[in-house]
């Protein structure tokens, strides 16, 4: 038997299914997802072990046009991924027609398929529980018709609908090798950025639509907690919250902090999961002006 072994990532504009999908093949809860755009800051990677195969998942941002020059960064940290894995899924959502936004994905894409790695490129129609036959085959169609895709498969990663067969395909792009990692590891991601995704999730529940890109979350320490004992451990988790404005600060904190405590009850109840632990958590909320355009402030938010 031949054992392969591999990068894949997925790519495709916001809100196209990625972190959903990686949790589907992964089996756990690794990536953070959102009914919302561009959640997916940073490359959380997900291991899919198989008796035949390794399949290392490298998450990565929303493929977008550049506006900010956060947005720059994302692009040019999305374009080194694409490079450096074996095969690229392009996740395109059933229940949407495809659009411009696809066309310059495709675009990036075939570039990349032509350049000296030659990297394949899978689509992917997500999301095919929401539509009908009918649609998808038409969806299938209007894919089919963007680029030249080493395959093309309909998935749904809320039903489970040929996930299995996507994991498949994806393998079979991987060149044979040895295992990357041990067995039981579902993600190299630091527990610190798991950590601030958690936070950043609760903290923009229910008020996406005022702060969509201008939340930015940082863990200042973790520690245990002095005099926390070995039977009941207990952590110090120290958090920063930037945003842009005062107006942001206002709305995330809330009417006499009420808001800043929901936030952090629900954060830490992931976090404690995520942990095995009783945890501490301790948010600031701070005012970075214009940060997602000040390099320096990028710099230090490890942007
Ligand atoms: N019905 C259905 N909904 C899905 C499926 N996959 C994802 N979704 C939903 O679509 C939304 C976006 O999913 P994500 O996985 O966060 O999308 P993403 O591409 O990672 O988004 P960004 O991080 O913003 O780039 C979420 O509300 C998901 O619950 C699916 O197979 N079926």
């Amino acid at each position: 038997m031949t054992f392969r072994s591999g990068f894949a990532c997925f790519v495709g504009r916001p809100n196209a299914g990625k972190s959903t999908l990686t949790n589907a093949l992964v089996g756990q809860k690794v990536a953070i997802t959102s009914g919302r755009p561009q959640t997916t800051r940073h490359t959380v990677r997900g291991i899919v072990h198989r008796d035949d195969a390794q399949l290392v998942l490298v998450d990565t941002p929303g493929l977008h046009r550049p506006r900010t020059l956060l947005g720059e960064r994302l692009n040019t940290l999305v374009r080194d991924t694409l490079t450096e894995v074996d095969v690229v899924g392009f996740c395109l959502p059933s229940d949407q027609k495809v659009g411009p936004g696809d066309r310059y994905i495709a675009e990036q894409l075939s570039e990349l398929a032509q350049g000296p790695g030659r990297t394949p490129v899978v689509a992917i129609a997500t999301k095919a529980d929401l539509v009908g036959k009918q649609r998808l085959a038409e969806h299938l169609l209007g894919i089919s018709q963007l680029g030249d895709w080493a395959d093309i498969v309909p998935v749904s990663a809320e039903s489970g609908y040929q996930v299995d067969v996507l994991e498949k395909v994806l393998v079979g792009h991987l060149p044979e090798g040895p295992a990357l990692y041990p067995e039981g590891e579902l993600t190299d991601e630091p527990v610190a950025v798991m950590v601030a995704e958690l936070v950043r999730e609760a903290a923009l529940e229910g008020v996406r639509d005022e702060l969509p890109h201008s939340l930015a979350v940082v863990v200042d320490e973790m520690l245990p907690r002095e005099g926390s004992t070995e039977e009941r451990p207990m952590l110090d988790v120290r958090v920063n919250l930037f945003v842009e404005r005062d107006s942001q600060k206002a709305i995330i904190i809330g009417k006499g902090g009420s808001r800043l405590r929901e936030v952090g009850t629900q954060a830490r109840q992931g976090i404690e999961a995520l942990l095995g632990t009783r945890v501490f958590l301790d948010l600031h909320v701070k005012v970075a002006k214009d940060w997602q355009r000040d390099p320096k402030q990028l710099g230090r938010l490890g942007f």
